[in-house]
């Protein structure tokens, strides 16, 4: 399995680069890589085996990769009101985002940050992304709640932003107006 770089790598604060297509065969395989690494950590036999952290979300400098290339798989038993997402996703972007506020009830963690950082994490309760697969072809995708949470988690990554960046630190679990709540 590949290693996840940790915090304190430069590589995770920088602004990663635009993906050129036709994508070549070491970016495809890298989307591929990283759909595959969240698969396997959700798997329970495989997740044991590798002592992995089930992942819902990878962006490529979390491999190393400083590219616009982000995985996202959210988790199989969500609670069924929101359809699950799988995306393999280059060179996406938020296009719209809702003023409604929502953070994750427990906060957030990272795959690359190794240390539990308390605080409420206030992100948008819903977002618009357009981004291109794979193969090239354009998405527009609107996402909400615990979905839409991990895209903007993962795209920040893309901009060199780390989850703990949001949290007031004055006051890590200020709640905004009429935020909501995601458990
Ligand atoms: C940091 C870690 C705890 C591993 C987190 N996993 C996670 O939330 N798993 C999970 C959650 C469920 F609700 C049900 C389930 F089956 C498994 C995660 O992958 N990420 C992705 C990441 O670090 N991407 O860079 C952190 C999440 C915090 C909010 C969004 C993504
Ligand atoms: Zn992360």
């Amino acid at each position: 399995m590949k290693d996840i770089t940790r915090d304190g790598n430069p590589v995770l604060r920088k602004q990663a680069e635009t993906v050129k297509f036709p994508l070549s065969k070491e970016d495809r395989e890298l989307g591929q890589n990283m759909m595959k690494y969240l698969e396997v950590s959700q798997d329970p036999e495989q997740c044991k085996k590798y002592h992995l952290r089930a992942g819902v979300g990878l962006a490529a400098p979390q491999v190393g990769v400083s590219k616009l290339m982000a995985a996202v798989l959210t988790p199989p038993e969500e609670d069924g009101k929101e359809s699950p997402f799988k995306a393999i996703m280059v060179n996406p972007v938020i296009v719209s985002n809702s003023v409604q506020p929502a953070a994750l009830t427990v906060g957030e963690g990272c795959l690359s940050v190794d240390k539990d950082i308390p605080g409420y994490v206030p992100r948008s309760d819903r977002v618009t992304i357009k981004y291109q697969d794979l193969d090239g072809n354009e998405h527009k995708v609107r996402l909400k709640h615990y979905p839409a949470i991990i895209v903007q988690h993962e795209i920040d990554h893309l901009h060199g932003t780390l989850f703990y960046d949001h949290i007031d630190t004055e006051n890590p679990f200020s709640q905004a107006e009429n935020e909501i709540f995601i458990d």
